[in-house]
């Protein structure tokens, strides 16, 4: 029986493999009557680079949405690292994990957005040592330390004093990613992250996650519709139509032999 995440349960299945970081079981999520993800089980292995693809509307960010909390499902338990996200463990029962709880699994996990979210009022430095220093807690010579590596890593090491309004998107985008990766989360999620860009920007900003992606061992859970960069650095591309996985493999069987017709269909409209 699927989990309901308003009130409390026995624990489905409390064995973990230790392998997996994101796992997702049973999951509703409605708007109304339309319903989004219908019982969605999928999980993501710890290190590996995994694309959700599919037609407009079919899910793909609600799921990242829910990992961040920024929407709770109806129904069924989420998992990050282990632990429940939606949910807490008291006296062998679930029930619908607490803001502190919540707080504590998500600092694991780092999202990227289409629009760059970056903080008008501050410079680039202080963009992405804020977090660090007000929510783990570092010192501020370790958080600009950190700060300063990733933007070296970023390849905007010149830009710590601009504040973001100074910055072209691409560079705006480069920032934000710079910002989650401070956190240090065990999973970074990018959601259409070069959908708001110019199009000139475009390959700057996947170029960086394309190197992020294959230099640090990172698990990435990403949305795109750039079928090259998914095919570049996924280990594992999942095809998402109306709220469910109707196919998954690695980036050359679904590119290059897709088994579903639906997969077929969405990929000769995109490709
Ligand atoms: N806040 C909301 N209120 C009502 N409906 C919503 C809301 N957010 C998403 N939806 C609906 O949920 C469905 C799935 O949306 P979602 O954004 O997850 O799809 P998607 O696969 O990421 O699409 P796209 O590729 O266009 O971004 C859509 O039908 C959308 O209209």
């Amino acid at each position: 029986m699927s989990a309901d995440s308003s009130t409390s349960q026995e624990i489905p299945n409390p064995a973990v493999d230790g392998s997996e970081l994101i796992r997702f079981d049973k999951v509703v999520k409605r708007y109304g009557s339309n319903v989004v993800l219908d019982e969605l089980d999928f999980s993501v292995a710890s290190g590996k680079h995994v694309t959700l693809i599919g037609p407009s509307g079919s899910g793909k960010t609600t799921i990242l949405r829910l990992l961040m909390t920024l929407v709770k499902p109806e129904q069924g338990t989420i998992k990050v690292g282990g632990k429940y996200l939606t949910h807490e463990e008291r006296n062998g029962k679930l029930v619908p994990a607490g803001e502190k709880h919540v707080r504590e699994v998500r600092k694991n996990i780092g999202m990227v957005f289409q629009q760059f979210n970056l903080f008008p009022n501050m410079k680039v430095l202080r963009n992405i040592m804020e977090a660090p220093v007000t929510v783990l807690g570092l010192s501020k010579d370790e958080a600009e330390q950190r700060a300063r590596e990733l933007l070296d890593l970023v390849g905007l090491g010149d830009k710590c004093d601009a504040y973001p309004s100074q910055l072209s998107g691409g560079q705006q985008q480069r920032v934000a990613i710079a910002r989650a990766l401070a956190m240090r989360p065990q999973v970074l999620l990018l959601d259409e992250v070069t959908s708001a860009l110019d199009p000139e920007l475009v390959a700057g900003v996947l170029d960086v996650l394309r190197d992020i992606a294959h230099t640090t061992d990172i698990t990435m859970l990403c949305v795109t519709h750039e079928m090259s960069f998914a095919r570049d650095i996924s280990d594992q591309v999942l095809m998402f139509d109306s709220g469910r996985v109707i196919e998954s493999g690695t980036p050359e069987k679904i590119f290059t032999e897709p088994e579903h017709e639906r997969t077929r269909e969405f990929l000769s409209a995109v490709l």
